[in-house]
């Protein structure tokens, strides 16, 4: 069986996902498009084979050849489009955040547990990256101990003003607070957020989050680093630690330096987790599998945190965080 996937959005992220659905994860079919920049949807359709450009993004959910629904539109659209995919009952696989407000992200989890079936999936991918992948094996055999710290380092090269503030933690921290959650198998309980010297945009912060069982995270969000895309990361045990790099493919020595270069954004460097990600969303679909990566309650919960973070950064103080409790769907 094949699946037949509709996107909606496609802009940076969709055209993205489109080109790998039409070109590099087997399975899939791209049949359908919509985006409020038509003429954007019509030259991401015509790229990819048989896709048909829609004048409606609730048409796109109902069409036939529509078995699964790829949400890729900006943050705050989310939520309608996941909400009208669980009342349609197609699978829906959104991009990051779930929806970047607490309640939206609760009232999706409502509408997923009045269906009775786990159709939402959440965009974060590097819980498909090998590095990280292979950081949480090496945790999970045992190899360095119980985990003490989580440094993580998250820098772009650029955002557009509207990321500043309170988006640089739903937008670009939120990864982060998913990766910390999913790596150390824990709940985060308590969130502070500190900003260098005090700029009116915020683009740069250290977010410190507390987990349920004592495992500190710190996290520098930075950006507006203009060096270039550049995401670290170090996990310290009681016996050892891992750390993961920049995956450097070649290095370059010339001018007396030696180093190698960054990308620009993160299509690059995370491009094997969009493919496996996407990959192991329709292999999952075609076996009648729960779709795997985040669920929705790893959505809820990311976002959860993240809005303590902003009311940590906008209040100057420690924010506890409160969860509701995981419907029974989620076990
Ligand atoms: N997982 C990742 O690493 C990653 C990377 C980048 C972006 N994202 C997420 O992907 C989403 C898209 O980001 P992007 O970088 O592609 O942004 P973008 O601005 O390039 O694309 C967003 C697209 O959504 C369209 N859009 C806006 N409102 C819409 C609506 N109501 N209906 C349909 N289309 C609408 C816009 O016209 C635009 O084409 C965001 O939610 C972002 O947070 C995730
Ligand atoms: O939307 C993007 C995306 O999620 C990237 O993976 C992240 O590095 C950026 O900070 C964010 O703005």
């Amino acid at each position: 069986m094949t699946v037949g996937v509709g996107i909606i959005g496609t802009g940076v992220m969709g055209s993205d996902h489109a080109r790998l659905l039409a070109g590099a994860v087997s399975g899939a079919a791209l049949t359908a498009v919509f985006d409020v920049d038509q003429q954007r949807a019509a030259a991401v359709a015509g790229s990819a084979g048989s896709a048909r450009a829609l004048a409606d993004p609730i048409e796109l959910i109902h069409d036939d050849a529509v078995d699964a629904v790829l949400v890729a539109s900006s943050d705050p659209t989310h939520e309608a489009f996941v909400l009208a995919s669980i009342a349609a009952g197609k699978p829906v696989l959104c991009e990051k955040p779930l929806a970047p407000t607490v309640d939206g992200c609760l009232r999706i989890l409502d509408a997923e547990a009045a269906s009775g079936r786990r159709l939402v999936s959440v965009g974060f991918m590097r819980r498909y990256d090998p590095g990280y992948v292979d950081m949480k094996t090496i945790l999970d055999s045992g190899e360095i101990g119980a985990a003490l710290v989580l440094h993580c380092v998250h820098r772009n090269a650029s955002a557009p003003a509207s990321r500043f503030r309170g988006d640089v933690i739903t937008n670009s921290a939120v990864h982060e607070i998913d990766l910390a959650r999913w790596l150390l198998d824990d709940e985060i309980v308590a969130a502070s957020v500190y900003t260098p010297r005090a700029g009116a945009t915020r683009d740069i912060q250290i977010l410190v989050l507390e987990s349920a069982t004592g495992v500190l995270v710190d996290i520098e969000v930075f950006v507006n680093a203009r060096y270039g895309y550049d995401v670290r990361c170090e996990l310290v045990g009681e016996e050892g630690s891992v750390s993961l790099d920049a995956a450097p493919a070649t290095e370059l020595r010339r001018a007396g330096m030696a180093g190698r270069r960054l990308p620009g954004d993160w299509r690059p460097r995370f491009a094997e987790a969009y493919r496996r990600e996407l990959q192991d969303w329709i292999e999952r679909l075609r076996n009648n599998r729960n779709p795997g990566g985040a669920d929705g309650w790893d959505g809820y919960s990311a976002t959860a945190v993240a809005q303590a973070c902003v009311a940590a950064l906008e209040t100057n103080t420690r924010q506890e965080v409160k969860l509701t409790a995981k419907p029974h769907l989620y076990a």
